[in-house]
């Protein structure tokens, strides 16, 4: 049974008298735990269709289940995490996890619960030796990490990375990529995650979807990545499973449905 299941989906954008349909019958079904990755050229709609599951956009046709019930609005069972943090800079790294801790748990927690677990996440991340600090007081990767933490306490069913390691520098992005690696062996969240790197596909994902380029994107193949878990980086650069992959997901982006910039 799908955990969570994109079910004929259709997304059409309408801007004056314009209309594009930017998504055309996406389908797929997301076993609990599984991590998923969306790759495609830029602008073929990867946002659009995160942005579906979370509920802040639409599906003009079709729809999102999640455990069999649909899914339409924006709910802490779905938390997103996003390239550019969006945390809130007045608050510290404790309050921003704390916020979100409040905002599912103040019925069903005491005060102190909820304090011990907004520790707990900032802990599992690492972080906790910053929780006192500001967002403008700590670098990218450290944000991005405060950003995960706020949403895996949250306890979410589905965890949405929308290019969630996109804006690091290549060390702190390996460093980040290997702790939600981590994080997901441990856990065992359901993740669906949008990159726009074959690399950071592979290592992390049990499938990688691939979509057509826009508009009227669909989603043109999906491949399993059957390299056993926990995966460790530099062991896999030579493993035969690991290149055949990378090849599978180059050629399909670079061969098959290579990037033509719009005039
Ligand atoms: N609110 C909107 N109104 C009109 N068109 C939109 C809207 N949001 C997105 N689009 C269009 O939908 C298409 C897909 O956008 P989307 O951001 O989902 O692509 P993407 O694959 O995530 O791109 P990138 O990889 O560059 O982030 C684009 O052509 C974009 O211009």
């Amino acid at each position: 049974m799908a955990y969570l299941k994109l079910d004929h989906v259709d997304k059409t954008f309408t801007r004056g008298t314009t209309t594009t349909e930017v998504l055309k019958d996406i389908n797929l079904s997301i076993a609990k735990g599984e991590y998923v990755s969306i790759i495609g050229h830029s602008g073929c709609g990867k946002s659009t269709m995160l942005n579906i599951v979370a509920g802040l956009t639409t599906a003009t046709t079709g729809g999102v289940l999640l455990e069999e019930r649909e899914v339409n609005s924006p709910g802490p069972d779905r938390a997103v995490v996003f390239q550019n943090h969006s945390l809130l800079p007045w608050l510290t790294v404790y309050e921003n996890v704390r916020l979100g801790v409040d905002k599912v748990f103040s019925k069903t927690k005491t005060r102190a619960e909820r304090d011990a677990w907004t520790l707990h996440n900032l802990n599992l991340v690492q972080m906790t030796h910053a929780k006192d600090k500001r967002p403008n007081e700590i670098s990218g990767g450290m944000k991005q990490r405060v950003g995960i933490a706020r949403a895996l306490a949250m306890e979410p069913k589905v965890l949405l990375l929308d290019e969630p390691f996109g804006a690091l520098d290549a060390l702190t992005r390996a460093h980040l990529q290997d702790s939600v690696m981590a994080l997901h062996q441990k856990l065992g969240n359901t993740i669906l995650m949008i990159t726009h790197d074959v690399d950071e596909a592979v290592l992390l994902s049990d499938r990688i979807v691939m979509m057509t380029n826009g508009p009227s994107a669909r989603i043109g193949e999906v491949l399993d990545v059957a390299l056993p878990r926990p995966r460790k980086r530099l062991d896999l650069a030579t493993n035969a499973t690991y290149v055949k992959c990378r090849q599978r997901v180059l050629e399909f982006l670079y061969e098959r449905h290579r990037f033509v910039e719009a005039a």
